[in-house]
């Protein structure tokens, strides 16, 4: 049966594609660094030149579909998922690695429910997905580990760029609480997008952050949905997307495992008021890197 939303999706990957030019042309050359929610979380005039980028091209095709972007939210617009279609969009995940021309830097975009795209530039891997038809990386299928028994998985996980020392702690409680299952070991890729990739790629047998934002992890949940992963909140239950809590894991069995091992808390929700919102997009002095 065809597909209504294919050529839509094509589009998604298309200008997936053209961002992943724009990240790796200002690689080689100065990025200008302010922060907003913390002195440690960053944004570049290349994330919001490629967001408006990917949003413009989308405007013009799709001028009734509507947008929750990174940058756009932290400028003060609304972070509501609507009746209409909506694109969830994080121009650049993994800011800090961008900064520090580190390797793993992907662009997301996510029309909610329908399909995800999560393009890794620097190593030129497009990671798809199309509810109910699959998850894919540059056309080959993507399929999570088998390995069941968490004693013999690696999990990855972010520190995120809350430096509150309370949240650092639980952060840390968690992360000594994993070690200690114990597990193979743990990684972090420096983008949320890219750890859920690897689930889905059957690299690793799970990823879990909180503190993590919808955009982060739109896309990247319906690519770990479609490869046979498993999605869940840190205290059991349904994932929600908004609450900047997740699980995703390879099975039911090590997700429950890592529930029991995370010490949850609640950040304030990325569809709360903007006054109830922790970023509140101090723009320390740009600095050039
Ligand atoms: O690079 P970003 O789009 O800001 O996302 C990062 C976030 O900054 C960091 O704090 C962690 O939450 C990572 O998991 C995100 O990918
Ligand atoms: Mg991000
Ligand atoms: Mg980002």
């Amino acid at each position: 049966m065809a597909d209504p939303w294919e050529s839509t999706m094509d589009h998604a990957v298309a200008i997936a594609r053209k961002a992943g030019e724009v990240v790796r042309d200002a690689l080689r050359g100065d990025r200008m660094v302010t922060t907003k929610s913390s002195a440690v979380d960053l944004v570049t005039q290349t994330d919001q030149k490629v967001e408006q980028l990917i949003i413009q091209s989308v405007k013009e095709k799709f001028p009734t579909h509507r947008f929750i972007g990174e940058e756009s939210v932290a400028a003060g617009e609304s972070c509501i998922l609507s009746d209409s279609p909506t694109w969830i969009i994080d121009p650049i995940d993994g800011t800090t690695n961008f900064v520090h021309t580190h390797l793993t830097v992907t662009s997301t975009l996510d029309l909610q429910v329908e399909f995800g795209v999560v393009y890794s530039c620097i190593e030129d891997k497009m990671f798809t997905a199309r509810r109910g038809r699959g998850a894919f990386c540059n056309g080959e299928p993507l399929q999570v580990s088998q390995q069941k028994a968490v004693e013999q998985a690696i999990v990855a996980t972010e520190f995120g760029s809350d430096r509150d020392p309370e949240v650092v702690d639980k952060i840390f409680q968690s992360l000594r609480n994993v070690l200690c299952l114990p597990v193979h070991g743990v990684r972090g890729a420096g983008s949320a997008a890219m750890n859920m990739c690897l689930v889905a790629s059957g690299c690793v047998e799970a990823y879990y952050e909180i503190g993590v934002h919808v955009w982060d992890v739109a896309a990247a949940s319906l690519i770990v949905s479609e490869a046979g992963g498993v999605l869940m909140d840190v205290e059991g239950g349904e994932v929600d997307l908004m609450s900047r809590r997740i699980i995703a894991a390879n099975s039911k069995t090590v997700a429950e495992r890592l529930v029991k091992t995370i010490v949850a808390f609640s950040p304030p929700r990325d569809d709360a008021a903007p006054s109830d919102r922790c970023e509140d997009s101090t723009h320390l002095s740009a600095r050039k890197v």
